[in-house]
């Protein structure tokens, strides 16, 4: 019989961390060899001899654990926000130095969400206007979401050389026109009630195209969590999305 992949969870007490591990119990292929929350030290890590650590965090302590793991060798499954580019690349530095590991970050897991990302980019050149409103628990520390950032940037890389979208606004109070990421408008609900949401609208002279993904708890995610687990230890280097792990072409 195989060895069961050894996995660890840090942010273990948190909505995604609780979901994360009950996953890992769950899958007959891999091992739950730690738990850990923001007292634990990372030595536990190296305790555990865990190959993959699961990290799911807050922005200010993501890249840090991450290259604790890096360091030491352990794989990692990353879906804490934040990771801007100046975070990866001083991450691709590192992991040039130890070529053996795979990191993934993706700043969404559910399946759905990454298609409809995916969607969004392949429509992005065939309208005149695009605009996201991405929605949340009023939990959430970070806005935009890591999401509405990817989907933002795939949607300004397939819109390369196009005119920008038209708008008269002369006139707007701070914040009406939502925040500009890499040129495209995205607005940001928080509502007591809501889990995560994203509507990308495209619009065209007579016509408008809405994808929407709607993730209603954290089960949401875990399909893709544990695809992330299963994949990491052969693709050294950095992934970003979980779309480089699918094939969506
Ligand atoms: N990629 C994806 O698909 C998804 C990503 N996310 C992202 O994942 C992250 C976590 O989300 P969520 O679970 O909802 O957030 P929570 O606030 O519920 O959980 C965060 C957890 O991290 C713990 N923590 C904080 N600092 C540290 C540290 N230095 N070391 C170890 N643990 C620490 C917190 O502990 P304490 O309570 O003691 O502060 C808490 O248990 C967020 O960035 C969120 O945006 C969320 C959903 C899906
Ligand atoms: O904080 C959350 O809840 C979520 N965070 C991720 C993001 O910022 O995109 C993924 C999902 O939207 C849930």
């Amino acid at each position: 019989m195989t060895e069961k992949l050894r996995v660890a969870v840090l942010g273990a007490g948190g909505r995604m961390g609780q979901a994360a591990v009950q996953a890992v119990e769950k899958a007959e292929d891999l091992e739950l060899v730690a738990a850990l929350g923001r007292t634990d030290p990372l030595e536990r890590l190296l305790e555990t001899e865990a190959q993959v650590l699961i990290e799911l965090t807050v922005p200010d302590s993501s890249e840090a654990n991450v290259r604790f793991a890096v360091e030491h060798g352990i794989h990692a499954v990353v879906g804490t926000t934040g990771w801007g580019s100046a975070k990866q690349d001083s991450l691709r530095a590192l992991l040039a130095e130890h070529p053996e590991v795979g990191v993934l970050i993706a700043p969404n897991f559910a399946l759905g969400s990454v298609l409809a990302s995916s969607f969004a980019a392949k429509a992005a050149k065939y309208f005149d206007s695009v605009e996201i409103i991405e929605l949340h628990h009023p939990h959430k520390v970070d806005a935009p979401s890591g999401t509405a950032l990817r989907t933002a940037q795939l949607i300004a890389q397939a819109r390369k050389g196009l005119p920008a979208a038209p708008d008269s606004t002369e006139k707007a109070l701070d914040g009406a026109r939502g925040a500009s990421v890499d040129g495209v408008p995205v607005h940001s609900v928080r509502l007591a009630g809501l889990y995560a949401h994203q509507e990308v609208l495209f619009g065209s002279e007579g016509e408008q195209l809405s994808l929407r993904h709607d993730s209603f708890g954290q089960a949401s995610f875990m399909p893709g969590v544990l695809i992330g687990v299963r994949t990491v230890t052969s693709r050294p280097g950095l992934t970003f999305g979980l779309d480089g792990y699918l094939d969506l072409d």
